[in-house]
């Protein structure tokens, strides 16, 4: 069955045979144009709706993603247009049917498709990155203790520190906003909330605060920032060899420039090595690989080097700007916020003065519901989340589809879709209550993904934000700064879902 051509067949072919001899070229573009016209029009993905132009051409991922960061507003606008399974490319397929979605996350549990390779810094694999199913077995089971309840619970002092730093950072502006006779004070919440996030993983990873919120001006947080934006523009590339070999030229040149991540980290670890003393925090779990019985599941001081930049990465804009969305929401909905307040202040009556408690928190209805309803239309992963069948794949039992095709998961398209959610556009915690009268449907819900590949800092994550956001709405008077909720309507997704201008402001005072 001709569905794909060979990859780099024509060139191949033209170069080491015939040398460019028009009539090969002819029968060339003959086969190309008739293979594509085959899969248009008779092959098995044929009555998958999409662009016509998509069914011909794998375009590398940068020219829908122009303006840059705006590939995910395309796909959605495909899936308005064509329903819930699209062409998206012609090696791609965006999927945003709940049970189709469960079935290549979860059921079948498909592998991680070849674009995450561009994650892959400098050819290392992480437990994100990697591709291949045994490599993940290990890894996951390797560094799965570091992310059980039990083990952060004991971390919930260094997250209660940090949140503490954060009130202190907003009281001190509200102090000097009343000193200036400027009030009430405005605060960039977006910026504060990357910079306590970054602050949180940095002491629960290896104990070290960036003190980002104190002004802080620690190099690490923007060198991985600089890697990730340089490995999302290598995956938009991906496809176009020129290019993406300058990029990988001119990221070698600002690396020799740049602050040396390895080497911080590996001081760092040589040092805890060398003092003999075990700390409280994720660093020593990895570390205690090192003593492990099988060789396989011990990590040398590179794995754990890169496992950690994984968990910065991955544990801090998730986080702040999950928490950034639902501070957005509470400024537009007042009655979501004074719902929210009141809960809070029944568990901590304000005149008994008393330190919150995630296991008092994770119990509270609303503020469950508040984040569960930002995630649904702000998830993090807003492209899709991305899969390879391995073999030829039936896909919702209609759909044939090829092997090495890539199966996009669009859980966004999923999360706003009527037919799951009744409306669907509107930010309503109270379909997360029980017995509302619009419930939601859990199955239509993929924030942290499902299968072996989902958010390994689920528990992580929701302790981070229930804790930060609780602590700010019972702490503080909200309201909003105009050109902030104007700056609302320039969402990007880079790497995680995020506002364009990376600000919004928030005026505070003291409740
Ligand atoms: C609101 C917060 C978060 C959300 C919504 C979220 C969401 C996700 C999603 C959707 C995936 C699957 C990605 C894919 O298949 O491409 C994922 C994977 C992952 N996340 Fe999170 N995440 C959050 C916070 C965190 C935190 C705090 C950490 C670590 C401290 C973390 C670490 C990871 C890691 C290591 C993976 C890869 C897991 C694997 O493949 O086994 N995440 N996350």
């Amino acid at each position: 069955m001709v569905d794909r051509l060979p990859e780099g067949f024509i060139r191949t072919f033209l170069e080491e045979n015939v040398k460019y001899s028009p009539a090969v070229i002819a029968v060339a573009t003959g086969y190309f144009v008739a293979s594509r016209l085959y899969r248009v029009y008779l092959g098995p993905t044929s009555v998958i709706p999409g662009n016509f132009i998509d069914n011909f051409f794998n375009l590398p991922l940068i020219y829908y993603n122009l303006p840059l960061g705006k590939r995910y507003k395309n796909f959605i606008d495909l899936h308005q247009k064509y329903g819930p399974v699209v062409r998206v490319s012609s090696q791609a397929i965006s999927v945003a049917d709940k049970h189709m979605i469960k079935q290549i996350l979860h059921d079948d549990d498909l592998p991680k498709g070849r674009n995450y390779k561009a994650f892959q810094f400098e050819g290392h694999q992480t437990l994100f990155s990697t591709i291949d199913k045994d490599f993940h077995k290990t890894r996951r089971r390797v560094v799965s203790p570091a992310f059980s309840v039990k083990y952060l619970s004991a971390l919930e002092m260094y997250m209660s520190a940090e949140v503490d730093v954060l009130n202190d950072h907003i009281r001190s502006a509200i102090k000097s906003a009343k000193q200036l006779g400027t009030e009430p004070a405005e605060v960039d919440m977006w910026q504060l909330l990357q910079r306590t996030a970054l602050d949180v993983i940095g002491t629960t990873a290896f104990d070290q605060s960036f003190e980002m919120v104190k002004g802080g001006q620690h190099p690490l947080p923007k060198a991985i920032s600089d890697d990730l934006s340089m490995s999302a523009l290598r995956a938009s590339t991906a496809g176009l060899p020129i290019i993406s070999n300058i990029i990988d030229l001119y990221l070698k040149y600002q690396k020799s420039k740049q602050f040396d991540i390895s080497k911080f980290m590996i001081k760092i670890i040589e040092e805890r090595l060398k003092s003999g003393k075990r700390k409280n925090d994720i660093l020593q779990i990895l570390i205690d690989t090192q003593k492990a019985e099988l060789k396989n599941d011990r990590l040398d001081n590179q794995d754990i080097v890169q496992e950690n930049i994984l968990f910065l990465i991955a544990g801090s804009e998730t986080t702040s700007n999950t928490i950034g969305f639902a501070i957005t929401h509470l400024i537009e909905y007042p009655e979501v916020l004074r719902l929210l307040r009141e809960e809070l202040d029944d568990l901590y009556p304000r005149d008994v003065k008393a330190d919150m408690k995630h296991e008092d928190l994770k119990n509270l209805p609303y503020l469950n519901a508040v984040l569960n309803e930002t995630m649904r239309l702000k998830p993090v992963a807003m492209g899709g989340l991305v899969r390879e069948t391995p073999s030829n794949y039936l896909l919702g039992g209609k759909y044939h589809i090829p092997k090495n095709m890539l199966l996009s998961c669009a859980i966004y398209s999923c999360q706003v879709n009527p037919e799951y959610w009744p409306e669907p556009m509107a930010f309503k915690p109270e379909r997360w209550l029980e017995d509302s009268d619009i419930p939601a449907d859990k199955d239509a819900f993929f924030p942290f993904s499902v299968g072996s590949r989902n958010c390994i800092g689920k528990n992580f994550a929701w302790m981070e934000m229930r804790l930060i956001l609780a602590s700010f709405v019972y702490n503080f008077d909200i309201a909003p700064v105009p050109e902030s909720i104007e700056g609302l309507n320039d969402l990007r997704q880079f790497v995680t879902y995020t506002i364009a201008s990376n600000s919004y402001k928030v005026k505070v005072s003291e409740r």
